[in-house]
């Protein structure tokens, strides 16, 4: 499967969700796609799965454009924080149901996800608690094995243990049938470690899309005496500082070169990584100011 979105915007009356957003997606990968509240991702995927259309630019699923193409959505599982107040179905017949249309449907594992996500079978599930329905939107789509399956914040209400199962399940079922996964979330830190590539949304505009190692890589905070750590980053794309009398520490963007660390380590100066956690936090909090 093959995602291309090029110059693509939308906007809501006078209001731009999203701006010339470039992109290519082409591997069976986990793709993490971040950003603060409002940044643009339920739009962006919105999109994606046809549930509305772009103001201009293209977006397209192997070549073709996936809006009212049924043949296309075929492809795309979406799914979001969806309210089941009317469903008066019993899980496993609502499991069936999905079953007739989704053609990969594994019916065993999702029983299997229902047993660990201990979801009752005897309830409607509009009577089922906001993290139950969370869990059961995680089973459809997880259970679906859709090419391109898209989970918009979809671990919303559920508990720690219940998104933990989630995470994993996530990770062991993408190895056994690897297809395309976009995670959105903000749960930066508790997530990261799923992510092979990050594409990071900030007011409407994609700042990044890199693979997370590369991306990691990237980041590093420098810790030492003042004026020798403001001398060493000068020319450096610094994203936050801070400082404790004398020490100060700056977090830089960008890759530091084997000579480069090589200096700063001659000059007394500390260098540690950064998060994932703290890159999104900063390079967000940049290009808001
Ligand atoms: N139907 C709409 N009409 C007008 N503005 C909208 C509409 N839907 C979204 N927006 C605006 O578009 C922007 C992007 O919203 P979107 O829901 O895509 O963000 P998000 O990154 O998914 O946020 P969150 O993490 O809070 O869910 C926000 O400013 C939002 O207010």
């Amino acid at each position: 499967m093959t995602i291309k979105v090029k110059n693509l915007s939308l906007h809501y009356r006078n209001h731009t969700a999203l701006h010339d957003i470039n992109f290519a997606l082409t591997e069976k990968k986990i793709y993490g796609l971040l950003g603060r509240n409002g940044a643009g991702k339920t739009s962006l995927l919105s999109i994606l799965a046809s549930f509305n259309e772009q103001s201009s630019g293209s977006l397209t699923i192997n070549e073709k454009a996936p809006f009212e193409n049924a043949e296309v959505m075929q492809q795309v599982a979406f799914l979001y924080d969806k309210d089941y107040k009317d469903e008066s179905d019993k899980i496993v017949s609502l499991l069936q149901d999905v079953q007739h249309y989704r053609p990969n449907f594994d019916m065993d594992y999702a029983e299997e996800l229902v047993a660990k996500f201990k979801l009752p079978k005897d309830k409607a599930v509009k009577h089922f608690s906001k993290g139950m329905q969370s869990a059961l939107n995680v089973i459809i789509g997880l259970a679906g094995r859709t090419p391109i399956t898209i989970f918009d914040e979809v671990y919303l209400g559920m508990d720690a243990p219940s998104r933990d199962i989630f995470y994993k399940e996530v990770l062991a079922d993408q190895q056994e049938h690897p297809r395309m996964i976009i995670l959105s979330t903000h749960l930066v830190s508790e997530m990261d470690y799923l992510f092979d590539d990050v594409l990071l949304l900030n007011n409407g505009k994609l700042l990044l899309h890199e693979e997370y190692d590369t991306l990691l890589a990237k980041g590093a905070s420098i810790t030492g005496s003042k004026e020798i750590v403001e001398e060493f980053v000068k020319d450096m794309e610094q994203i936050h500082e801070t400082q404790l009398g004398g020490t100060k520490s700056v977090m830089v963007y960008g890759t530091l070169r084997e000579e480069e660390k090589q200096a700063a380590l001659a000059k007394g100066l500390e260098i540690a990584p950064l998060s994932l956690h703290e890159l999104f936090v900063h390079l967000t909090e940049e290009e808001a100011e």
